[in-house]
């Protein structure tokens, strides 16, 4: 497994903007959706490619296509529908299935109420957007419902990480096909399995429910 995370001072102003409690809820939507394309950059460096061959107006030429079978997006509702157009801006022929998961907030197991996946992923290449990384259960049980479907390779892009849940996706993913792009990593987790700074519930800041 390799994890990449990123150092460039767009990424960490928007984050401190997305931070701040006062951000209301339009631009926290704005703010994830931006946020996710400077992500998507880095996210999508291993993207499979096979060449074409073109006609320039001034001559032939070769260059890439995105491969088959298309890269299949998998935002993890509710939070990581927000990263969704973000995504799909810079992968627009990709495949977008859905997993929806919620965190038990007093045991702070996953719990998955929703899936709507091709039944086989043999061969395909998985981008999973959520942008908490807390406990990582959520995003474990999610990697490994892809892997189990026989996705060969999948990518996880996250806003936030806390160390702690990035180290338990380490062990539980170790030796797996695996990338997790990070924004940040913070301190740690709290009491409340809540990422510290963090942001706060991404789910609620994205759609007004608190
Ligand atoms: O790493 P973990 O400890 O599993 O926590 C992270 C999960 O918690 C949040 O979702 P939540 O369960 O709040 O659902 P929501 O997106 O519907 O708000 C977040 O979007 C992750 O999916
Ligand atoms: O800090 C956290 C932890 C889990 N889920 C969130 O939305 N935020
Ligand atoms: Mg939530």
């Amino acid at each position: 497994m390799r994890v990449h995370v990123a150092d460039h001072p767009l990424i960490t102003h928007k984050l401190t903007v997305l931070r701040d409690q006062t951000t209301p809820s339009p631009v926290f939507r704005s703010l994830v959706e931006e946020l996710m394309t400077l992500l998507a950059y880095e996210g999508t460096r291993g993207v499979r490619v096979e060449p074409v061959d073109i006609i320039t107006p001034v001559a032939a030429a070769t260059g890439v296509r995105i491969a088959e079978p298309k890269p299949l997006i998998v935002p993890i509702l509710r939070a990581g529908l927000g990263m969704l157009e973000g995504m799909v801006k810079l992968l627009p022929t990709a495949e977008v299935g859905f997993l929806g998961m919620a965190r038990n907030e007093e045991t702070l197991e996953p719990t998955t109420y929703a899936e709507r996946l091709p039944d086989d992923l043999s061969d395909r290449q998985c981008f999973v957007l959520d942008p908490m990384l807390a406990t990582g259960g959520s995003l474990i049980a999610a990697i490994e419902f892809l892997l189990k479907r026989g996705a060969t390779d999948v990518t996880a892009i996250c806003i936030l990480a806390a160390p702690e849940g990035l180290a338990a996706v380490e062990r539980a993913l170790e030796g797996r096909e695996v990338t997790v792009v990070l924004g940040a990593v913070d301190e740690r987790l709290n009491e409340l399995g809540y990422i510290v700074p963090g942001l706060g519930d991404a789910g609620d800041r994205l759609y007004g429910t608190v």
